[in-house]
């Protein structure tokens, strides 16, 4: 066979293929068959390359196998578009869906009357909260603003009817969220919303926003969440029990670890609850009020880690050696545990990332597959490989960058002080709204991290003509490796960490990059020397 003949061979097969494929994707937009025979025609136009017949160098032939990848690289985005279309429909489902359950949850509360905060008791309340400026006019901001836990925790209706475990733990203490707000110096508070007055698009003065937890009924139950193999956090964690048990009667949950651990020193102990399996882990939002974590950052990652949905207030003492996101002093337990259990105090809502695992084999199991939940961030990297790790990224449905490098990192704010700033990603306050976007040694001169918008959904892929395998890992634990044609998504969850502040949300932080990374430390320049 002359290369002509081959070359029109191959053309005809490749054109077969392709008609296969449009045909099919268009037949059924969204039907599973469209992206079998999507996957598959990629496939083939893959594993066809290598077939083509190349045997000179002849320059047509070359064209015609990168046209076979790019058809393939086509293929591929309608498989993805597809599966990125699906996780988002799924989540607008769940959006509507939480709105609709807030809708009839309020509904009852009017109707059974259960609510204990009318607008007048909410706008006293919300006055109360007003730290800094007492005396601005609240109509229409924190009255409207609060938010309550009945609506965030899915919690029953304080009454008779709740269906909370009550044999263990007593009802979950209902609490309810306002921002804090500071008026402008004539007393006028202003939203921060944009206004269209008279076609004009204003976007209104900044007001100061501190988000505050005021309790409705005093917090009965306490988990805490411990480093292990340290016989400091030990002890500090038996002492606070006891303390918790005696002075305020508070029923207390801890690790099946240290359930054991605390039984065996003491049958004093004998009133602590634990779980024994991952379904009782899930109903222990339903149950806890409150989250002791005794460690340092790792403790605050490992205690996220244990809530898959709604996270209660989390009050992390420090424990550990850098302790970013653990502002409260140990050796003041008692003052900072009665000043929490008291209320109101200051709140960080700390997003986290939802993370879905999609393997090339299985794109349709999407929906299946439970999200993996990051406070800090999601790594790719080329793990043990030798080879650059080549990504192809995507936000939304546009094209970001290809990355060639050791990998990515996908980092919340909060993850934004920790494996992110290595990478020489920005510091971000963590109320911030947003995604930071970093490359780890990225082979190339000008890429500079990014931060999006927290409302995208950003997807990596590992491209088929990849040369190696990639790792992806959660919040620098659970590897997972991906292979040619695995793809992962990520986007903001609806479940963020909710940590208490010792002082305020900016105020922690700035002092965590000042004491925990002496961030800008330099000695002061010397007053004399050249006057300007
Ligand atoms: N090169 C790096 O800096 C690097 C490499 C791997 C992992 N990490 C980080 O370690 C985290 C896991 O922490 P770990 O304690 O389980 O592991 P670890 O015990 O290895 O601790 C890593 C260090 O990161 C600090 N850290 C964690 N989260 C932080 C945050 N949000 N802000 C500032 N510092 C933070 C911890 O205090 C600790 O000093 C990962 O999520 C990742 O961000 C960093
Ligand atoms: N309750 C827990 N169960 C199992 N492992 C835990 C738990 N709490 C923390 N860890 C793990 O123990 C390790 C060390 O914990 P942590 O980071 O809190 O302490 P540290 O290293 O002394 O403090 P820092 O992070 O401030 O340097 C982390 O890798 C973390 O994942």
């Amino acid at each position: 066979m002359s290369a002509d003949d081959e070359l029109a061979a191959a053309a005809e097969v490749c054109d077969e293929r392709i008609n296969l494929s449009v045909a099919t994707s268009h037949q059924t937009e969204n039907g599973p068959t469209t992206t079998f025979s999507a996957v598959e025609s990629e496939k083939a136009a893959y594993a066809f390359i290598p077939q083509t017949p190349i045997r000179s160098t002849d320059a047509h032939l070359f064209e015609f196998s990168e046209a076979m990848r790019t058809v393939a690289k086509t293929l591929r985005r309608v498989v993805e578009g597809k599966a990125a279309a699906q996780a988002e429909a799924a989540e607008w489902k769940r959006k509507y869906e939480l709105e609709m359950e807030a809708k009839e949850n309020k509904h009852h509360d009017v109707i059974k009357g259960c609510s204990n905060y009318g607008k007048d008791n909410l706008e006293h309340l919300a006055s109360q909260l007003t730290m800094e400026t007492p005396s601005v006019n609240q109509t229409g901001c924190c009255g409207n603003h609060g938010i309550c836990s009945h609506q965030i925790l899915q919690d029953e209706c304080p009454g008779p009817n709740r269906k909370v475990d009550e044999s263990i733990v007593g009802r979950k203490a209902p609490f309810r969220l306002s921002w804090g707000c500071d008026g402008d110096k004539n007393g006028q508070y202003k939203h921060d919303f944009v206004s269209f007055e008279k076609g004009d698009i204003k976007t209104a003065e900044r007001s100061k926003k501190q988000i505050l937890l005021k309790w409705e009924s005093p917090p009965q139950t306490v988990l805490f969440v411990t480093k292990p193999n340290s016989n400091s956090v030990h002890a500090l964690c038996a002492k606070m029990v006891r303390w918790l048990k005696e002075h305020n009667n508070m029923n207390v949950f801890v690790e099946p670890r240290v359930s054991k651990e605390l039984l065996a020193e003491d049958s004093y102990f004998n009133f602590i609850q634990t779980w024994d399996n991952d379904q009782e882990i899930k109903a222990l939002h339903t149950k806890i009020d409150l989250v002791v974590t005794l460690g340092g950052d790792g403790t605050v990652l490992w205690a996220a880690s244990l809530f898959k949905g709604p996270v209660p207030p989390v009050v992390a003492f420090s424990l550990g050696s850098l302790g970013f996101m653990t502002p409260f002093p140990s050796e003041q337990y008692r003052e900072c545990l009665s000043n929490v259990l008291k209320g109101p105090f200051s709140i960080t809502l700390r997003s986290r990332l939802q993370c879905h695992v999609i393997r090339d084999a299985a794109k349709d199991e999407v929906e299946t597959e439970e999200p993996i939940l990051v406070l800090n961030e999601v790594t790719i990297d080329r793990g043990m490989s030798s080879y650059l790790t080549y990504l192809e990224c995507y936000c939304d449905s546009s094209f970001v960058t290809c990355v060639q490098g050791d990998g990515l990192i996908i980092s919340t704010t909060s993850g934004s002080t920790a494996y992110s700033l290595a990478a020489g990603g920005s510091m971000v306050h963590p109320q911030v709204p947003g995604i930071l976007f970093t490359p780890i040694c990225p082979h190339s001169l000008s890429f500079r991290p990014l931060i999006l918008p927290e409302y995208v959904t950003l997807r990596v892929q590992v491209p088929f003509n990849s040369r190696g395998q990639a790792w992806a890992s959660f919040d620098g634990k659970g590897r997972i490796q991906l292979g040619p044609g695995d793809a992962l998504i990520c986007s903001i969850s609806p479940w963020p960490l909710p940590t208490a502040c010792l002082a305020d949300s900016t105020t922690d932080f700035l002092r965590s990059i000042h004491d925990g990374l002496h961030w800008n430390l330099r000695k002061s320049q010397s007053f004399d020397g050249p006057s300007a």
